[in-house]
């Protein structure tokens, strides 16, 4: 019998939930009360799962002959994606693999909905046509850089992420506790009150998920979630996604190349290579898989994701690869996996129907969410054993198939009023320009500076009619200085529109000037190739003796 990959029981979530807390170092009870715009902690038990969310129905999403081209002016067109089919499941942590450049963030970008123009194909969400609009507001999508507030501390960012996505039906008490009931789950208790900029790798992408999970959404995109993390802290990053995943949301992120054991970790996999789709299937029935129905036989000890990242770029023959692709399109890859998964499925079938009071969904071997997210707009809300639960109907998600759109898709829905907005990001940017001593400094020395120029060449105008174009002078200096400081830090971290340099842009979208990147492209290219030769080598010597 094969473990159950997205099927969980009750014991079974309390356990994990167990785990996870003592995974990621969840403590036991903090206290506190809510100050200003900073939550502290309030009590709440100790590694449990995120029960305060409201509940959410479990969101499935299908494509089908997904075809992504960009145009390359006149060199034609680029074909990216290429005829891919497939689904994720509520309660599945999916892996997107495959090489550098295989098309791994513009599939995620196109099932976002982040990418649309040049895709063809369909993508459904709970059997329905995708909205928009709608799905946008009901998933989350983590990038591989973060953008954490540096100067703001984690009970902080987390107090106006609170504000900022939960309704203003709730009251302070409840946005605090399920602030703490998230920080806790994500064992970021201890560092509630270090500031962003403070916090290790490990603990900045948790808490990039932590202000995701404020609103509780039940599908969530991850661009490399484990890039730029230690062995250890990649295993406590995929253990914490299969958590998520296994509460009922669906998660899927891309990933490079993962160990042995956090492949493991992942329910589903979808492996590409140049675009095209040679695997999509449960992680467990892929080794079986190759090795029965195509005769590509995973070495002992050699790490599965080591083996299909070689089939993908081609070092096992370009044959294996063409035929991988070719019997993922002929559906046999899905037929083996669920084959391969029968006897799992059923019992699980059994198990969620027992657990549901005999509701039956189509994918029944996954479990219903227990979480919850405040959606923004057509949530109703009921109070339930003296939990506050927002309920977000299904219709949310996506419209009956041959609905337009276009109509739906400015759906001004949000949790809190426009002006409620203005006053939580003021009050944000305010902080951490206030906190960020240097820049302060800096600013307050430049204007006294300034203003004593100003004031050295404009002395003792004021009363002198005959000097009146030197005061409108002084007026004009002044109203361009201070404009100026104003915008100076927005003109300074945001990326130059034009630049001397011809940007290019690498595949995990860095701005690189071109020939640098040109360069780092042939010196990786380079090593790869002594790479090779040394193995070569390596065996001959090997061989000879
Ligand atoms: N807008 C675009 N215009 C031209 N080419 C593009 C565009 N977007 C993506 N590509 C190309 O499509 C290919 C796939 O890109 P993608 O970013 O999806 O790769 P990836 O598998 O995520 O790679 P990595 O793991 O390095 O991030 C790359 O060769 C990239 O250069």
């Amino acid at each position: 019998m094969h473990a159950p990959a997205g099927s969980i029981t009750d014991s079974e979530r309390k356990s994990t939930s167990l785990s996870l807390g003592k995974h990621l170092g969840g403590t036991g009870e903090v206290e506190g009360q809510g100050k200003g715009q900073e939550y502290t902690l309030v009590r709440a038990k100790p590694n449990r799962m995120l029960s305060h969310l409201p509940r959410r129905p479990p969101v499935e999403i299908e494509y089908l002959d997904i075809n992504y081209k960009v145009s390359k002016g006149r060199k034609g067109v680029k074909h990216i994606l290429k005829e891919l089919d497939g689904h994720m499941r509520s309660g599945q942590l999916t892996a997107i693999m495959g090489p550098s450049g295989a098309g791994k963030s513009c599939l995620m970008n196109v099932l976002a909905g982040y990418t649309t123009k040049g895709v063809t194909g369909t993508v459904t969400v709970n059997g329905r046509a995708r909205n928009l609009g709608k799905f946008r507001k009901l998933s989350a999508y983590i990038t591989q850089e973060d953008h954490l507030m540096e100067c703001l501390s984690v009970g902080e960012s987390m107090a106006m992420a609170a504000n900022l996505k939960l309704p203003t039906t709730l009251s302070q008490q409840e946005k605090a506790t399920v602030v703490t009931e998230i920080l806790e789950n994500l064992g970021l208790c201890e560092c509630v009150k270090t500031r962003a900029r403070s916090l290790s790798g490990g603990q900045r992408k948790r808490l990039c998920i932590a202000l995701e999970l404020v609103n509780n959404p039940p599908i969530m995109f991850f661009d490399e979630p484990t890039s730029g993390l230690d062995s250890s802290s990649c295993v406590q990053c995929i253990s914490l996604l299969e958590t998520l995943a296994r509460e009922g949301r669906t998660i899927i992120c891309t990933i490079h190349q993962p160990s042995a054991r956090v492949l493991e970790m992942f329910s589903q996999l979808i492996l590409l290579a140049d675009g095209k789709c040679f695997y999509s299937g449960s992680v467990k029935s892929l080794i079986p898989y190759l090795g029965e129905t195509h005769g590509l036989q995973c070495p002992s000890y050699h790490n599965p994701a080591d083996y299909v990242m070689e089939l993908a770029v081609g070092e096992h023959g370009e044959e294996p690869l063409e035929r991988l692709v070719q019997a993922t399109r002929d559906g046999k890859c899905r037929e083996y996996d669920l084959e391969y998964n029968k006897d799992f499925f059923r019992t699980s079938s059994r198990l969620n129907q027992q657990n549901n009071g005999g509701i039956s969904r189509d994918n029944s071997s996954l479990p219903v969410s227990n979480d919850v997210v405040p959606g923004p707009g057509g949530e109703g809300e009921k109070k339930q054993n003296g939990e506050t639960k927002v309920c977000v109907e299904e219709s949310l998600l996506g419209e009956k198939p041959g609905v337009e759109e276009e109509g739906n898709e400015h759906v001004p829905s949000f949790a809190v009023s426009f002006w409620t907005q203005v006053r939580i990001l003021f009050y944000r940017s305010l902080l951490s320009t206030v906190r960020d001593t240097v820049l302060m400094n800096v600013r307050i020395a430049c204007h006294i500076g300034v203003g004593l120029l100003i004031g050295m060449m404009y002395f003792d105008l004021g009363d002198d009619a005959t000097k009146v174009y030197n005061n409108a002078g002084a007026l004009f200096f002044n109203i361009i200085f201070l404009m100026f400081t104003a915008m100076m830090p927005t003109i300074l971290t945001c990326r130059p529109a034009f630049s001397c340099l011809e940007k290019t842009k690498s595949p995990n979208n860095t701005v690189f000037p071109k020939d640098r990147y040109e360069r780092l492209v042939a010196e990786v290219k380079a090593t790869k190739i002594n790479e090779k030769k040394a193995r070569l080598e390596h065996g001959k010597t090997i061989l000879k003796h």
